[in-house]
């Protein structure tokens, strides 16, 4: 799969929470205001450290729970999982 992480650059921190570091991925070219997913101008980007304490080998089962659950009403949509350098991210 194309390098989703790749089109975001990286802004302010949103948050942080028990496993990870929540921020604003900005688009860098293309997208426009009304897109979604990889059309988006901004999308929250989650960056967990793979060597996190209670981060086990396998992707994390936050993963799991979003493609069971993703979209639903009040449930964040994720639109890109994959492996940068030492982290996992959630587009
Ligand atoms: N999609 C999002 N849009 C805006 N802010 C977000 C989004 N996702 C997370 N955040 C912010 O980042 C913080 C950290 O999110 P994260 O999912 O890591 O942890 P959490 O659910 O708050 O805690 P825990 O890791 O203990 O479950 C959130 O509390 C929220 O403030």
């Amino acid at each position: 799969m194309e390098n989703w992480i790749a089109r975001f650059m990286v802004e302010r921190k949103l948050g942080k929470g028990g496993f990870g570091q929540v921020f604003v991925g900005r688009r860098v070219n293309g997208g426009n205001e009304r897109g979604t997913g990889s059309a988006a101008m901004e999308v929250a980007l989650k960056f967990e450290h793979r060597n996190n304490k209670g981060c086990n080998d396998g992707p994390p089962y936050e993963w799991q729970v979003y493609n069971a659950l993703g979209g639903s009403h009040g449930v964040p949509k994720v639109h890109y999982k994959g492996k940068q350098g030492d982290y996992d991210v959630m587009v």
